[in-house]
């Protein structure tokens, strides 16, 4: 079950240790670097105190090329550090960006059905594509940053208690004031930044919706309403966005106001009056606010970086919250390691429940012998779908057991199970790229060989020879559009391929001419032969082949049979059968 939007901070302990201590080498030479370039800043001012009180007082042309010398090659330093460090954690951090897509797109496959049916897809591509992108600020320049801007601070702090004790305890209290004032705005940031992060990810989920559904919507003439509900999306991302802006913005200018404005304008008038005094020297004056900019800057960079990291916490967080959804596969009781199955399936006095105490399958009790084929039929809603999904392994009985060649199908390892399965549903999946790809996904390593039989078996070929590429057109939205009989019978020939133990099949229920529905069912013969099949049937020359047919009604089987007894019966199939054209 998916966990319910009950999001549990993830703390800077697991962040440190999954995170920023695997990368800890990259991250120390990143941290000299930071060091190296901090030490290059300090430079200048001293440089400049030495230029001043001494050099240019005595004369000495020598030491004036000297110094300026110094204070290039430091601007030198500068420069390659700081490219370097950019170059270096950048690179890094979209690695680990990389990496982490891939992680959570991986873990996302892995998680049960009914994690997708509470899930806008489009809001699962927000959290696989925007979610991890946080981390840049905590790999990238942003973590190093902050440690090192911290140790420069602490360094020039010496170096100016040193040169002024007294000016130096006037900027100490700004700095004091702003860091408490940062820690406040930090704190009111984190949650904002996770609801930017789960509005993002309605917004883009709601969007992709209403892309995927631009015919039903133009159809109806509901462009209005959709423009009406993405402009309230859109307008409660702004109104967040802004929050976290507002916070970040009085976080930089308190920042400014106290320690450039505050801070430096004190040591101007107290210093100035030192000069008079004459216990201060011009030089030592410069040097001083040189050097508080060498403190100030990393501060100030701080409380930026502070923000990108509290927003790196927040998609971690919700990042968090999909990893730590158990996977199908985690399921502990899953340990039996199916071999080659035959294929017999039975179910047991099954029940099951969507929402908890209202059963929609009620003690379904029936036997699928290995290679026969079994034809659901019944009203819409009357449970179906949802016996297939149970057969699929999609959904797990709430009560009873089914079984696949006797062993109980709640025990064994999906995979070793979902590898002999196959289905085919209505308006089956379709990604853009060719016929041929389209087959094979399931078993890319397939021989040319085999995807040539499954393709004449699924009667693909009959249309794909018309192509000038054939095999190799390319279909979907770039490419030619398929007929629906088309798009069926490629959806057979990839079940065909994939040559599954068990098929579950959703007959589409669109009405094709003759000729397409001759050879869609001639292909659909070639693919249920030998394969034990549950067929949510919509043919007449399906069910009527059926080895058995269950009268699906309200959950429960209401009759079994095959068509002919079922006829002879008079009972609900034959109602069915007699009183609707179609069942
Ligand atoms: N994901 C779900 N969450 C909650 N209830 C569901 C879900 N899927 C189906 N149901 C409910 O379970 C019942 C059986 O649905 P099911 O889809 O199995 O019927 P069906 O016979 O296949 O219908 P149809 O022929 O219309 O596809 C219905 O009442 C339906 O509303």
């Amino acid at each position: 079950m998916a966990k319910k939007n009950k999001l549990e901070n993830i703390s800077v302990k697991e962040v440190f240790s999954r995170i920023i201590w695997p990368k800890r080498g990259m991250l120390l030479f990143g941290l000299v670097l930071i060091l190296l370039r901090s030490a290059a800043t300090i430079i200048p001012p001293k440089a400049t105190q030495y230029l001043i009180d001494d050099v240019v007082i005595d004369g000495d042309l020598q030491e004036l090329k000297l110094t300026v010398g110094l204070i290039v090659l430091a601007i030198i330093v500068q420069a390659v550090t700081s490219f370097t460090l950019t170059r270096i954690l950048s690179v890094q951090a979209q690695k680990l960006i990389a990496k982490l897509r891939v992680q959570v797109q991986k873990k996302i496959l892995s998680l049960p059905i009914n994690f997708f049916d509470s899930q806008k897809s489009g809001a699962l591509v927000s959290r696989i594509m925007t979610d991890v992108e946080g981390v840049r600020n905590l790999v990238g320049t942003g973590f190093v940053q902050l440690i090192g801007g911290a140790i420069t601070a602490v360094a020039v702090l010496f170096i100016l208690i040193n040169t002024n004790a007294k000016l130096t305890a006037l900027i100490v209290l700004p700095i004091i004031l702003f860091g408490v004032i940062a820690m406040k705005a930090f704190g009111v940031l984190r949650p904002e930044f996770r609801k930017r992060g789960k509005l993002n990810a309605e917004v883009t989920g709601r969007l992709t919706e209403t892309l995927n559904g631009v015919r039903v919507i133009k159809g109806f003439g509901a462009e209005q309403q959709e423009i009406k509900i993405f402009e309230k999306g859109v307008d409660s991302l702004y109104k967040v966005v802004k929050k976290t802006l507002t916070a970040t913005a009085f976080v930089s200018s308190s920042a400014t106001f106290l320690l450039a404005g505050v801070a430096s304008t004190s040591i101007l008038g107290l210093g100035g009056y030192y000069i008079m005094e004459g216990t201060m020297t011009p030089g030592e004056l410069f040097a001083f606010i040189g050097l508080l900019a060498v403190v100030v800057a990393p501060v100030l960079q701080m409380s930026n970086i502070g923000s990108q990291i509290t927003e790196a916490f927040a998609g971690l967080d919700r990042t968090e919250e999909i990893m730590q959804t158990p996977s199908e596969e985690d399921d502990t009781s899953r340990t039996e390691e199916l071999g080659i199955i035959h294929g017999e399936v039975k179910f047991d006095q099954v029940s099951f429940a969507y929402e908890e105490d209202d059963d929609v399958i009620k003690n379904v009790s029936f036997n699928a012998p290995a290679g026969s084929v079994t034809a659901l039929v019944g009203s819409s809603g009357s449970g179906k779908s949802t016996i297939a999904g149970l057969a699929a392994t999609f959904l797990n009985p709430r009560e009873g057991t089914i079984t696949i060649d006797g062993t109980d199908l709640s025990k064994v390892k999906l995979r070793s199970f979902r590898s002999q399965l196959g289905v085919v549903l209505q308006d089956d999946f379709l990604f853009e790229g060719t016929i041929r790809d389209n087959i094979l996904f399931p078993r890319p390593e397939s021989t040319e060989a085999e995807l040539q039989a499954a393709v004449k078996a699924a009667y693909v070929n009959e249309f794909t020879d018309r192509f000038e590429k054939g095999l190799d057109t390319v279909i979907g939205e770039r490419g030619v559009k398929l007929s629906g009989g088309q798009r069926q019978r490629l959806a057979i020939a990839r079940a065909i391929l994939a040559d599954p133990r068990i098929l579950i099949l959703d007959e589409a229920t669109s009405n094709l001419d003759t000729e397409s529905e001759s050879y869609i069912q001639q292909s659909l013969n070639e693919l249920m032969k030998g394969r034990t099949t549950f067929v949510i049937a919509h043919r007449l020359s399906t069910i009527k082949r059926a080895d058995q047919i269950l009268v699906i009604e309200k959950g429960e089987i209401a009759e079994q049979g095959t068509h002919d007894e079922l006829i002879a019966k008079e009972g609900r199939y034959y109602q069915l059968y007699t009183y609707q054209a179609r069942i």
